[in-house]
Parts: C-alpha cells; structure tokens; sequence
C-alpha cells in the first residue's frame, strides 16, 4: 500500500503560513487582493473560482471577481484587462483560460502586467521562469506540484524525474522547476516511444497528460513517487472526476502517490494566494 501524499496537510501548513503573512502585512495598512478576470460561466472555472474565494477568505486576503458576457469582443475586453492591470488595489490576476474563440488570448494575455501575473500568462512570466528569475510566478499547478514533493520530504536532487505532459502550463514550467531542484528530468508527450516503459524508469512521475486513468500498472514500479496533476471527468463515475493515474491499478505497487481530488488541486489555489501575496510584497517594496 502507498502513502497518500494528501494535499490537504500541505494545504493546510501553507494556509496558517500565509495567515501570518497576511496579518502582517495589513498591520502596515495594505490588504494583499486577487483579481478573477472570468468570461462566461464554464464549471471549471466556477469551480476553481469557487476554491480560490473560499481560499482568500480564510487566511484574510481580498478578491474580487471581473466577470464578463461570453460573447465580449475583443476590443471591449482588451479594456476590460487593461483596467484590472490598472487597478492599484490588485496585486495579483488570475485570468482563466483558454478564453471564447472570438478573443484572441494571445494578445489579451499579453496585456496583464508582468508584476501581477501569479498565473504565468504572459511571455514575460515565462522568460522569468525559464531564467530561474524568482520575481517571475510559474503557474500555479507546477507549484503545488513542487511544494508537494518539499512538504512530504521527496527528495529530488540526482533523481531521475519523468513529466508525462508538455503543455505550457503544467508539463514545460514543472521541468524547469524540478531542475532548478536539480532532479534528472524527461519529459514524455504522444510521439514518445515505449512510453510505459520511460515513466517506469522514474524516482518521481509527474503525469499531467489529460487522459482519464492513462497512467496503469505498466507505467510504474515499486520505489517511485507518482504526482497526479489530471483532474478529468470519471468515465467510471459519472458527476466524479478523476486523475490521469488508474488509482487503483497503480497504487499497490508505488510508494507514494497523490489522490484526485484531494490532491495537487486542493494545493492550486493556497499557491495562487502565496503567489498573490508575495506579488503584493514586492510591489509594496516588503521583501
Ligand atoms: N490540478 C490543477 O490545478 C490543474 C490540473 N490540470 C489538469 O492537468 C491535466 C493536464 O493539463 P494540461 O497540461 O493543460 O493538458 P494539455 O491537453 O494542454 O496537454 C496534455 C499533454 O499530454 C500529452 N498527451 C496527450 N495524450 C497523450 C498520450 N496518449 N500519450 C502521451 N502523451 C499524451 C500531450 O502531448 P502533445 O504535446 O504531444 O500533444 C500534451 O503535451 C489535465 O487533466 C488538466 O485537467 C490542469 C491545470 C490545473
Ligand atoms: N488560467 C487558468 N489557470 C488554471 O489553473 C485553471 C484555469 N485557468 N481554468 C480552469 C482550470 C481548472 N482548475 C482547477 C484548479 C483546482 C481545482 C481544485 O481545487 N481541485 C480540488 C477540489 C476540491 C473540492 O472537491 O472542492 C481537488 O482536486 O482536490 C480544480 C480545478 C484550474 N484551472
């Protein structure tokens, strides 16, 4: 039987962390505050959004959410992000994504200010990222993935570290991130050959792939540590959702494996906050 790495603890350690933090900083008259820019109304967002609210409110942050019709146009909502950018009371911006066909997400992801992007939007962001540059926020999911592995003692230096998922906002930044911690890292996609067979070479596998389950017995082998980034709709359980790792195929035969939900999407939105905060610090001159 593997541990379960329960982002609930994890969460839970960052959460009176950030308490602290927070009561300090309004001690000097400034209320660190999350912008939610959100077009239309899709579940995942609704949900995320939900968490990230529930999230500020019990460590004394602010928030304020940006809603806007599905159907803006592109001009409208390029003055619309401009604004929240503008916003002196905002540190931080969390714009979800992808956005309606008719925007192009390029340029409006462009327009949010580097200092206030705690999602890794921009290129700016991403620069910073890939420079080891800490002013620069990775997105929040490659985070919560890394303050996982830091919580639970996971060691990582000399380890051989396979991302199955190369997507700009969990695959690629996770990489960079477990090599700033000097892990050995491969990252796997859909051309890779003998997939199972590379993810079972691993000390720590990180599948963020999007694919219900993918992830079976013949992915892994006793010893590793398996970090489940997937959140998709249960094909088994219809209303759940599930991971991108078969729990129960792969579980008995690992050391440690987080579980969805309760897992890194529980730890997502106290990084989104940290990262909101640490924002506010910087601009503020604190840190
Ligand atoms: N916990 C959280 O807070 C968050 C969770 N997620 C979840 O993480 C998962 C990954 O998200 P995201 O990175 O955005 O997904 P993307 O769809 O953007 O990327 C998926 C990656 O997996 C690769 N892939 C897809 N199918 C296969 C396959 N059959 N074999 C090998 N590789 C494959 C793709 O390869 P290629 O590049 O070759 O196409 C791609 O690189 C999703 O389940 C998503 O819901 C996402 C964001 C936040
Ligand atoms: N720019 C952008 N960045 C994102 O990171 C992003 C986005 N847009 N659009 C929407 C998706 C969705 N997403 C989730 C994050 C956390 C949970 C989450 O908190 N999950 C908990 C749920 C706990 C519960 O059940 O309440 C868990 O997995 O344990 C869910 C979904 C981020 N997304």
């Amino acid at each position: 039987m593997a541990e379960r790495l329960a982002g609930k603890a994890v969460a839970d350690a960052m959460k009176d962390e950030l308490s602290q933090k927070v009561a300090a900083i309004k001690a000097k008259g400034i209320t660190p505050k999350l912008g939610i820019i959100r077009v239309g109304a899709r579940p995942d967002d609704l949900f995320y959004e939900g968490g990230a609210k529930k999230t500020c409110e019990s460590i004394g942050m602010a928030y304020q959410v940006f809603e806007y019709p599905a159907d803006i146009d592109q001009a409208a909502f390029e003055k619309a992000v401009i604004s929240v950018g503008d916003n002196k009371e905002i540190n931080g911006i969390l714009m979800f994504a992808p956005l309606p066909k008719q925007l192009d997400e390029k340029k409006i992801r462009s327009l949010i200010p580097v200092e206030k992007d705690v999602d890794c939007m921009t290129i700016g962001s991403a620069a910073k990222v890939y420079t080891d540059d800490p002013t620069g926020f990775p997105p929040c999911t490659p985070t919560a993935c890394m303050d996982i592995l830091k919580f639970y003692n996971i060691p990582l230096k000399g380890k051989k570290a396979v991302v199955l998922g190369r997507s700009q906002v969990v695959g690629k930044p996770v990489a960079m991130l477990l090599l700033r911690e000097h892990a050995t890292v491969t990252i796997c996609h859909s051309r890779t050959e003998n997939l199972p067979a590379v993810c079972a070479e691993a000390d720590v596998l990180i599948a963020a792939v999007g694919r219900a389950k993918m992830v079976k017995a013949s992915f892994v082998k006793p010893g590793q540590v398996v970090i489940d980034v997937g959140i998709n709709e249960d094909p088994d359980n219809p209303g759940k959702y599930c991971g991108d790792v078969d729990y129960a195929a792969v579980e008995p035969i690992v050391e440690k494996i987080t579980p969805v939900p309760g897992g890194v999407g529980s730890v997502t939105t106290v990084v989104l906050c940290k990262q909101t905060i640490q924002a506010c610090e910087l601009q503020n001159k604190l840190i």
